[in-house]
């Protein structure tokens, strides 16, 4: 069958888009798997598929996998690369959609520059997938980890994030503390792990080892829990600028039962297809 896709990045990390609603797709874990491989498939992060709503009120319907092949509840970086392909693919003529996720509606919006902003909708602190927060939820909770405790707090923007704050993130134990944490046995669906350096009130450095994919040059729903969590912790306030390693993104969330908003770029590289 072929496959045809487009490559897009939000800041460096990548995905394959496909369209799902003028092509009937059907992968399978190791068909994601193969596509995804940097050497014999295309290469992503993740794979995003597009596809009719459930619901007549919403646009689309957005399924994300994470390049280990697993599918996840949701993107940040690719919502934004999501509302550029269904408008370069002419799917939909709106500026602004409504798009369901496994879990919820997030609604992006292209703005005349190019740049994107999305409501990620609001965020969690006690989701079912983290079992141990559900009963005692706090705004930090220690960790053993790599022979370490550290301190994380726990958000989910659907999905589910560990962000703990570091002095520098240059020097950070991203690979050694992050892999340990995405599989630490209180995570039961694994956990993306998020290392913050408070620059400013306003202003972080971030890096974050992603669930399913490892460390990506950023990541959008990883950006929102880490402003999230930070002011949570008291440290932060208004809008946010977020550097990741990537490149920038602008976090605002008003607080608690307030959606989070990202604006951020979204970037076509190529289109192509290939045979599954
Ligand atoms: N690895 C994530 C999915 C991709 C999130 C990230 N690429 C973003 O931009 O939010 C997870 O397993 O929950």
């Amino acid at each position: 069958m072929k496959l045809k896709f487009s490559k897009m990045h939000g800041l460096g990390n990548d995905f394959v888009v496909v369209d799902g609603v003028r092509q009937s797709i059907e992968l399978t874990p190791e068909q994601i798997k193969a596509l995804g491989d940097r050497r014999f498939g295309i290469g992503f992060d993740q794979l995003l598929l597009v596809s009719a709503p459930e619901r007549p009120e919403n646009d689309f319907r957005y399924r994300i996998f994470n390049n280990d092949g697993g599918e996840v509840e949701q993107c940040g970086n690719g919502a934004r690369c999501f509302v550029r392909f269904v408008t370069e693919q002419r799917l939909t003529n709106k500026q602004s959609i409504r798009v369901e996720t496994a879990k919820g509606v997030i609604v992006p919006k292209l703005d005349k520059s190019g740049t994107v902003t999305v409501d990620m909708g609001v965020p969690h602190f006690a989701p079912a997938q983290i079992p141990f927060v559900a009963d005692k939820e706090a705004i930090s909770y220690p960790l053993e980890a790599a022979g370490r405790t550290v301190e994380i707090s726990v958000v989910s923007m659907g999905n589910p994030h560990a962000v703990q704050v570091v002095d520098d993130v240059a020097t950070a134990p991203v690979e050694e503390v992050g892999k340990a944490i995405e599989s630490h046995p209180r995570f039961p669906e694994r956990v993306n792990a998020g290392f913050m350096q408070i620059v400013a009130r306003n202003e972080i450095r971030l890096r974050v080892y992603e669930r399913g994919a490892g460390e990506t040059l950023a990541c959008g729903t990883g950006a929102c829990a880490a402003v999230v969590a930070g002011i949570r912790r008291g440290l932060l306030d208004g809008a946010v600028t977020v550097h990741a390693l990537g490149g920038d993104l602008t976090i605002e969330w008003a607080g608690e039962g307030a959606p989070v908003l990202m604006t951020g770029p979204a970037v076509t590289v190529f289109t192509g297809e290939i045979d599954v």
